[in-house]
C-alpha cells in the first residue's frame, strides 16, 4: 500500500494523533494502532524513519467489522510536539514558496470535533500554532531583507497597495485599525471566540502544562473573557502618519509634498447600507493612471469606515508564548526589498462567508453584534468571485485587509478576527468551533519598473481551521447548534469527496473531475489548485497544500473512521479470520492420520473421500472470506449512507428553521409597513387638527366681523314689485275666466259697471272679492317716488309701511301650496 502523494495529488495529507486529555484516562478503548515503519533499504542507517500507516480496529461489540488500514503521508503521534509538525510536514517549503516562488501556499486542518485542529493551528497558551510560526518566520525573513528596518505604513504605501489590489479589499493600516477597536476604553465586550491565549485553551492535555481536564461544572457554554497579553503596544490617535480620530490632513501629492487640490481617492467599491461612509483605500480607478500619475490624497478617515464593536483596551502586556522557536527556519530572500503583509480574515458560516474583521452593528445592542446562536446572523456575506481586477480567478470579495509591519501586529489582527468567530460548547467540545476559519497572510512584495513605477505583486498563504464533524447523539447538540452541525458535515461530506477523487486518482482510477465546486468551503479550498492553462502562462501556478488529520485514539471510533476513510491517501481493508470449526476438524483428523500411520492403514476411498472433503471445505471457507470482505464494504457503505441520511435529514432541520426566519422576517416587515403607513396617517390627520385649530385660533385672535347682505336698490326693489303686480294681474284673469266659465247661462257683468248693489254681489258669490282685490291691484300702481332712498327719519307714511301692507296682501292672495 503505497501513500508517496503522486504529481496529481493535490494534498500531501497528514495524521496527528491527539494525546488523552487526562493520563488516568482509560474508560474508552484505543482503537488506532500506528504501524512500525519499515525501513527501506536504500535509506541511510541513521535515519528513523516515520510511521506512515494506521491500524483501526473496531471495537469488540456484536457488529462484526472489519479492520482497516490508512496510509498517510506522515503519522504524528501523540508525543509529537507543535515545532515537530510545523517543520516534518513542510512549511517552511510552503512559506517559502509564498515568499520567494509565486506560489499560493493552504495549510488546513480536518477531523472530529476536539481532535486537536485549532490547538494545532493556533496553539495554546503555552506553545504557538501553525499560524503564528508562519507568520514569525515569514516576518523573519521580510525583516531581514528590508531596507527600512522601521518600516511603517503611511497612507502613500497603503493606497499603491490598494491599487494592486483585485479583491475590491477595503485596506487600512494595523495601528489605526487596533486604535479603532481598542480606541475607547470602558466600551469592550466579551469575547466568545477561543484565542491562542484565552483561558479557555488553557486546559490542555496531560503532555502539555495542564494537569487537570476540564470539570464539567468549568465548562462554559462560550468562550472566556477575550484576556489577551500579547506584547502589542496600542498606537495612540495619529503616531503613525495614517489619518484617523479628529485631525484633518492636507492632501499630499505621490512625491509626498502638499497638493494644492484636495482630490478625492475613487474608489470602485461599493459599499452597503450599513456602511454609512466609504473606507479610502480601495482600489481605485482607472488602474494604470494610478502609478503612471501618482497622485492621490490624504482625507481624514471618516469613523464610521472604521465600525468596530470596541472592546477593553489590554491592560498588561504579557508576554505571549515565543515557543517554540522558528528562528533556525528564516528564509533568505531578495536584499533591498520592500514587503508588507496583508492580514485578513472570513469564516465560512452555513455556506456563506463572513468577514471576521468587519461584524456589522447591531444598533439596538449597543454596538455588540447578534453573534450568539440564539440571535439572527445580520452580518453581510461576501461573495466569492471573479472581479473586475482578476476576470479569471474567484476571490473573496470586499474583505477587510489590515497592513501590518511587524508580527505583533499580525498576532494582534489575529486576536480581534478570533474574537468573532461562531464558536459554541458542545458535549463533545467545550470550546467547539461552529465555523470552517480562514486566516490569510498575503505577502505583497513592491516592485519597481524600469520607469520608476511601483506596484506590488504578492501570494498568500491561507491557514483554515476547519469545523469539526461531529454526531448529534455525542454532541449533544439541538436546535440551531444541531443546524449548524448539519451544515458542518455536509460540508465535509463535499470535502471528503473531493479528497476521495485524490485519492482514486492516485489509484490511477480515472474518474470524474474533481467536484469542488459543491459548497463555498471545497471552492475555497480547491479553486487555488486548478489554475488555467492561461493562468500557468502568466506565472500562477498551482498552490502547495498540506491537510492535516487530527484524531483522537480514545475518542469516537465511527466518527473517526469516516474521516480517515475520506482523508487517507491508501486504504485497505482485511477481515479477521476467525479459525473456522471445520478447518480445525479437517487439521485434527490429519494429525490423527500422520500420528496413525503406519499403525492403522485407512482404507483408499475414505482417504479419497477426506480429501474432497477438505477441498469442499477450502473452498467454503474462501467463499466465506470474500462474503466476509463483502460484507465489511457493505457495511461501510450502510454506514457512509446513514451519515449522508444524517446530514440530509439536518439540512432539512436547518431549511425548516431558515423557512421559520424568513417568514417571521416577512411578517415584521409587514408589520413594520403597516405600523408605518398607519402611522403616517395618524401624523396626517394631527396635522390636519393642528392646522384647524390654528386657524380658530387666528379667527378668534382677529375678531369675528358679520357678514350682511347689502340692501337691495330702488330699481330693484321696482324691479321686484313689477313683477309681483303682474303675477297678480295674471292670477286675477285667470280668476276672471273661472268665474265667467261656472254659469255660462249668465251674462258677464259689465266691466266697467257701477258698483253693484250688494244683494247681486252676494248672488256672484266672490264678486265683491273680486272687486277688492281689482281695487288692490289698481292701488299698485305706485309711483316711483314711493322709493326714492328713504331719509334716516321719515316724515310721512313710510314706504316700509306701504310694502308691509303690500306683503300682507300678497299673503292672502297667494295659493296655499307657495304659502
Ligand atoms: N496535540 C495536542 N496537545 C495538547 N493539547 C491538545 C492537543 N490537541 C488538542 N489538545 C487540546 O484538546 C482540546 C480540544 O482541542 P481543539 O479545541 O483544538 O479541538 P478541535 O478539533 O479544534 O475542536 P472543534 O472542531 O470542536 O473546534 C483543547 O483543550 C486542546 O488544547
Amino acid at each position: 500500500m503505497s501513500t508517496k502523494p503522486p504529481q496529481s495529488s493535490l494534498f500531501q495529507v497528514y495524521l496527528r494523533l491527539r494525546p488523552p486529555m487526562s493520563p488516568h484516562n482509560d474508560d474508552n478503548e484505543r482503537f488506532i494502532a500506528v504501524e512500525a515503519p519499515q525501513a527501506s533499504e536504500d535509506e541511510q542507517e541513521d535515519y528513523a524513519p516515520a510511521p506512515t500507516h494506521i491500524t483501526l480496529q473496531p471495537p469488540n461489540d456484536t457488529r462484526k467489522r472489519a479492520i482497516e488500514k490508512f496510509g498517510f503521508t506522515k503519522v504524528f503521534e501523540e508525543r509529537a510536539t507543535q515545532l515537530n509538525v510545523f517543520q516534518d510536514t513542510g512549511m517552511e517549503s510552503i512559506v517559502r514558496g509564498v515568499l520567494k516562488e509565486g506560489r499560493d501556499g493552504l495549510v488546513a486542518t480536518l477531523g472530529v470535533t476536539g481532535s486537536g485542529k485549532s490547538h494545532t493551528i493556533l496553539g495554546s497558551k503555552s506553545e504557538r500554532g501553525i499560524t503564528q510560526m508562519a507568520l514569525d518566520v515569514i516576518f523573519q525573513s521580510i525583516g531581514m531583507a528590508r531596507t527600512n528596518k522601521s518600516l511603517t505604513i503611511s497612507p502613500m504605501i497603503l493606497a499603491s497597495l490598494a491599487t494592486s489590489d483585485h479583491s475590491e479589499a477595503q485596506l487600512f493600516s494595523a495601528q489605526s485599525f487596533l486604535d479603532a477597536v481598542y480606541g475607547e476604553p470602558n466600551a469592550g465586550r466579551s469575547s466568545r471566540a477561543p484565542t491562542p491565549l484565552s483561558p479557555s485553551r488553557a486546559n490542555t492535555p496531560s503532555t502539555v502544562r495542564s494537569p487537570e481536564p476540564l470539570s464539567p461544572q468549568k465548562r462554559s457554554p462560550v468562550k472566556h473573557q477575550h484576556q489577551s497579553s500579547y506584547p502589542v503596544s496600542f498606537p495612540t490617535r495619529g503616531d503613525s502618519g495614517y489619518p484617523c480620530g479628529d485631525e484633518t490632513y492636507t492632501p499630499i501629492d505621490w512625491s509626498g509634498k502638499p497638493s494644492a487640490t484636495p482630490s478625492r481617492v475613487q474608489s470602485t467599491k461599493i459599499f452597503s447600507p450599513g456602511y454609512s461612509t466609504p473606507t479610502p483605500f480601495t482600489r481605485s480607478k482607472p488602474l494604470e493612471n494610478r502609478f503612471t500619475k501618482p497622485r492621490f490624497s490624504v482625507f481624514k478617515e471618516p469613523a464610521p469606515a472604521l465600525l468596530f464593536p470596541r472592546r477593553q483596551p489590554r491592560e498588561r502586556a504579557v508576554t505571549s508564548p515565543r515557543l517554540p522557536d522558528v528562528g533556525h527556519l528564516t528564509i533568505d530572500l531578495s536584499p533591498n526589498s520592500e514587503y508588507v503583509v496583508l492580514v485578513s480574515m472570513y469564516e465560512v458560516y452555513n455556506d456563506r462567508i463572513f468577514d471576521l474583521l468587519s461584524p456589522s452593528i447591531v444598533a439596538s445592542q449597543g454596538n455588540a453584534m447578534s453573534r450568539g446562536n440564539a440571535h439572527k446572523d445580520r452580518r453581510r456575506p461576501l461573495l466569492f468571485k471573479s472581479t473586475e481586477g482578476s476576470p479569471n480567478r474567484k476571490l473573496v470579495a470586499g474583505l477587510r485587509k489590515i497592513a501590518c509591519s511587524s508580527y505583533e501586529e499580525a498576532l494582534a489582527i489575529l486576536d480581534v478576527g478570533l474574537t468573532e468567530r461562531k464558536v459554541t460548547g458542545t458535549g463533545a467540545n467545550s470550546v467547539s468551533s461552529r465555523s470552517h476559519g480562514f486566516f490569510c497572510l498575503e505577502v505583497k512584495k513592491m516592485v519597481t519598473k524600469r520607469h520608476g513605477e511601483t506596484s506590488w505583486t504578492g501570494h498568500t498563504l491561507t491557514v483554515v481551521d476547519l469545523a469539526g464533524s461531529e454526531r448529534a447523539r455525542t454532541a449533544k447538540t439541538a436546535g440551531a447548534t444541531l443546524a449548524e452541525a448539519g451544515k458542518i458535515n455536509e460540508s465535509l461530506m463535499y470535502l471528503g469527496q473531493c479528497l476521495q477523487m485524490q485519492s482514486n486518482l492516485q489509484d490511477g482510477i480515472k474518474t470524474a473531475l474533481v467536484p469542488y465546486r459543491q459548497c463555498k468551503l471545497t471552492e475555497l479550498l480547491f479553486s487555488s489548485s486548478f489554475p488555467s492553462s492561461n493562468q500557468m502562462s502568466r506565472g500562477q501556478y498551482p498552490q502547495k497544500a498540506i491537510m492535516i488529520v487530527t484524531a483522537d485514539p480514545l475518542g469516537d471510533y465511527n466518527a473517526t473512521s469516516q474521516i480517515l476513510r475520506y482523508s487517507a491517501l491508501a486504504r485497505e481493508v482485511t477481515v479477521p479470520r476467525v479459525p473456522s470449526l471445520a478447518g480445525s476438524i479437517v487439521s485434527a483428523t490429519s494429525e490423527r492420520n500422520q500420528s496413525t500411520s503406519g499403525r492403522v492403514s485407512l482404507d483408499d476411498g475414505l482417504a479419497e473421500e477426506l480429501e474432497r472433503a477438505m477441498a469442499e471445505i477450502a473452498r467454503l471457507t474462501k467463499d466465506c472470506h470474500n462474503f466476509a470482505v463483502r460484507l465489511a464494504e457493505e457495511e461501510m457503505a450502510r454506514s457512509e449512507a446513514e451519515i449522508k441520511l444524517q446530514a440530509a435529514e439536518d439540512r432539512c432541520v436547518m431549511i425548516e428553521q431558515e423557512v421559520r426566519e424568513e417568514c417571521w422576517a416577512d411578517m415584521d416587515e409587514q408589520m413594520e409597513k403597516e405600523r408605518k403607513r398607519w402611522q403616517a396617517a395618524w401624523d396626517e390627520q394631527i396635522g390636519r387638527n393642528d392646522e384647524l385649530v390654528d386657524k380658530k385660533v387666528e379667527l378668534v385672535s382677529r375678531g369675528f366681523n358679520i357678514y350682511e347682505d347689502p340692501e337691495p336698490s330702488a330699481n330693484e326693489r321696482i324691479e321686484d314689485l313689477e313683477n309681483e303686480n303682474e303675477q297678480l294681474r295674471r292670477r286675477l284673469a285667470a280668476m276672471e275666466r273661472e268665474m265667467s266659465s261656472q254659469s255660462p247661462t249668465r251674462k258677464p257683468r259689465a266691466k266697467h259697471a257701477p258698483s253693484s248693489p250688494k244683494g247681486a254681489i252676494n248672488r256672484l258669490g266672490r264678486g265683491s272679492e273680486i272687486d277688492n282685490a281689482i281695487q288692490r291691484v289698481n292701488q299698485l300702481n305706485i309711483t316711483d317716488g314711493m322709493f326714492s332712498v328713504p331719509s334716516p327719519v321719515p316724515k310721512l307714511a313710510s314706504p316700509g309701511k306701504k310694502l308691509r301692507k303690500i306683503s300682507t296682501r300678497k299673503w292672502d292672495l297667494a295659493p296655499e301650496n307657495e304659502i
